[in-house]
């Protein structure tokens, strides 16, 4: 991680003029990532990258990068009366290219495999569009034109590429599931946001949408969120929203969609920070939503929720709201703002502004090819203006770990990640969490720990729930509450692992890290004391020793040896690790554990 980053935790000043220095030379928005056209006729070699998606072409660009082999993006010159045997080979192929995005996949047509945009012919590109409904239609898929373009060629004819999104729900799947983290500052109108999208209603300025987004009573009264809640905004196979305006349940909105976008909405006042920075360590988002309203531009906690995303490595797009409220000119004052933060050599972002349907196709493709680009949309929840842009966003983005890396994880053993303990009547004890690897089905067994003694206690896994809907198998990157019986809900706590028995756990009191300070009022060094987060992992940990160091000034990097004040945890080297007291925070990665074999608490200790 850049230590730059710690930038924006300082104390703000000088942020507003900062550099207009970009990183990178990548211009969004005309033809990013367009390889030169010389490079491009030769280039025939098929590249490795996956997602190596297709960027929006100028007029003067007619070229897309080479199609790369895997992935989920394929290119067809043209498909007019394909044999049978072809018919059903080009079947396997979309088959195939949907598992690689995990359900996903989108269609160049017109274009060579070289990514030289060739275009076709009024009657060919329809006879082409004809065979691909026809191969979907085989396969059990849908299709949506995403957009049709002509290419600007010498020639008189009009000649077109068209951009197609195919999707297929896994058989053994109900939908195809993102995470988004939404963050902002107080007042920004996130829950607002997230109640327009998820309700279909637009809100009145004093705060409608957002009513039933509140759990607890107090938030009802200050209009605070202090809890992380979900809120879920589905679209079916056609792309169309399906959200609470149709469906009365969660249940009717499962049933219905293709695609689910689950929003986590966190916290946006700093009194909540701990809860915000669990949500993003704690649940996994795909990626995070920063709201931040036109009046206002980046104020308050703004600037460290970018600063944490970033930290933590979660792909962020930014969302400005109120447009209503104010002129166009306040919107690109704003609108300026954010993208001088995000070019910052700490950010090295590139900000790619949203205007049309067209930009939001591009964006979100682009998106998923380089976390670097960073979509702005600027909106309203009280005029519905440019709402629809992001919904089009919602639609298209497509999840970030391919078919390979889930595969991979399902492969491993059940580990599921506590973050939540309930007691429900007539069902008893209720977890809620992640499962991070492996499949879990109801009536395994598994163990949960650690205890305060490093030991794990056996269950039995009852109901799954997900979306408050029955859900038969849980898999790898997936939420859910599952239900326990009658389970003692007095020897869980939040942080706990449920794992396969078969796993053999780290579980460690002290752990070496490699750490970059980012804030700190004054020094950091052995002794100081500050809340630890890794994954959903929450607790007080003592600095124990500095490596090599007596003090750690801001910006500076050190391992560090961490020991838990409460329990030994689960631990995994490589995991993320931030950490906080009140001005002072910190990211970096486990390196070592020293585990508890090795380390016996004394009775003192262990408290
Ligand atoms: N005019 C206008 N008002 C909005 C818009 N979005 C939100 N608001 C209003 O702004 C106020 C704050 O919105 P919230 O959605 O509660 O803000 P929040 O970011 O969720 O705040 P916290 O939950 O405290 O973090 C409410 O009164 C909303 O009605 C908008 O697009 N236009």
């Amino acid at each position: 991680m850049d230590a730059r980053v710690s930038d924006l935790f300082g104390s703000g000043n000088g942020h507003g003029s900062g550099s207009q220095g970009v990183a990178s030379n990548v211009k969004p928005g005309n033809g990013y990532g367009v390889a030169p056209k010389k490079a491009c006729t030769k280039n025939h070699k098929k590249t490795k990258s996956r997602f190596s998606r297709n960027f929006k072409p100028s007029n003067n660009t007619p070229y897309l990068p080479p199609e790369a082999e895997e992935g989920n993006i394929e290119y067809k010159l043209k498909l007019v009366n394909p044999t049978q045997y072809r018919f059903e080979h080009l079947a396997t192929q979309m088959k195939w290219r949907l598992q690689e995005g995990r359900g996903e996949a989108v269609y160049q047509i017109g274009v060579e495999d070289n990514g030289m945009l060739v275009g076709l012919s009024e009657d060919d590109m329809r006879a082409s569009l004809k065979t691909l409904h026809r191969l979907a239609e085989k396969i059990g898929a849908d299709i949506t034109v995403l957009r049709e373009r002509e290419v600007d060629y010498d020639s008189d004819v009009s000649r077109k590429i068209a951009e197609v999104l195919i999707r297929k729900v896994p058989d053994d799947q109900q939908f195809l599931d993102l995470r988004v983290a939404v963050l902002g500052n107080v007042d920004s109108g996130k829950s607002t946001l997230l109640g327009v999208l998820t309700q279909g209603e637009l809100d009145n300025g004093r705060g409608r949408a957002r009513l039933n987004l509140f759990r607890h009573l107090h938030e009802i009264q200050t209009g605070r969120t202090s809890s992380i809640s979900f809120e879920i905004l589905g679209f079916n196979s056609k792309g169309e929203v399906v959200n609470y305006s149709e469906s009365r349940t969660a249940e009717e909105i499962c049933e219905s969609a293709s695609k689910m976008i689950t929003f986590i909405d966190l916290a946006g006042h700093h009194k909540y920070l701990k809860t915000t920075i669990f949500g993003l360590t704690s649940y996994c988002p795909d990626f995070a939503m920063l709201v931040v309203s036109a009046n206002t531009g980046i104020a308050g906690t703004t600037r460290e929720h970018l600063g944490l995303a970033m930290a933590l490595k979660v792909p962020i797009f930014i969302v400005i709201s109120k447009v209503d409220l104010c002129t166009r000119a306040t919107v690109e004052r704003t609108v300026r703002q954010l993208e001088r933060v995000l070019k910052q050599p700490g950010c090295n972002k590139v900000p790619m502004v949203v205007g049309s349907t067209d930009d939001a196709v591009t964006a979100a493709q682009q998106f998923a090819q380089s976390p670097n680009i960073t979509p702005i949309f600027t909106l309203s929840s009280v005029s519905g203006e440019s709402l629809d842009l992001l919904k089009v966003f919602f639609n298209i983005i497509p999840p970030l770990s391919n078919s390979k890396e889930q595969e991979e994880l399902m492969q491993q053993l059940t580990e599921f990640q506590v973050d939540e303990i309930y007691t429900v009547p007539e069902v008893g004890t209720v977890v809620g969490g992640t499962l991070y690897s492996g499949i879990c089905r109801e009536g395994d067994h598994l163990v949960v720990g650690p205890t305060d003694s490093g030991q794990f206690h056996k269950l039995t896994i009852g109901s799954i729930q997900r979306n408050r809907s029955a859900c038969r198998v849980l898999r790898a990157g997936q939420a859910a509450t599952l239900a326990l019986g009658n389970f003692d809900r007095s020897l869980l706590r939040k942080g706990m692992v449920m794992v396969s028995p078969e796993m053999d756990p780290t579980i460690c009191w002290m752990f070496e890290a490699e750490i970059v300070l980012l804030f700190h009022a004054k020094t950091f060094h052995k002794g100081f004391q500050v809340t630890v987060h890794i994954g959903n992992v929450r607790q007080t940990a003592t600095v124990e020793a500095v490596y090599g160091k007596e003090e750690l000034r801001t910006g500076e990097k050190a391992v560090v040896l961490f020991k838990f004040i409460k329990h030994p945890e689960y631990l995994k080297e490589g995991a993320k690790v931030l950490f906080r007291e009140g001005v002072t925070k910190g990211i970096g990665h486990v390196t070592k554990l020293r585990p508890i074999a090795q380390y016996q608490p004394s009775q003192s200790e262990d408290e």
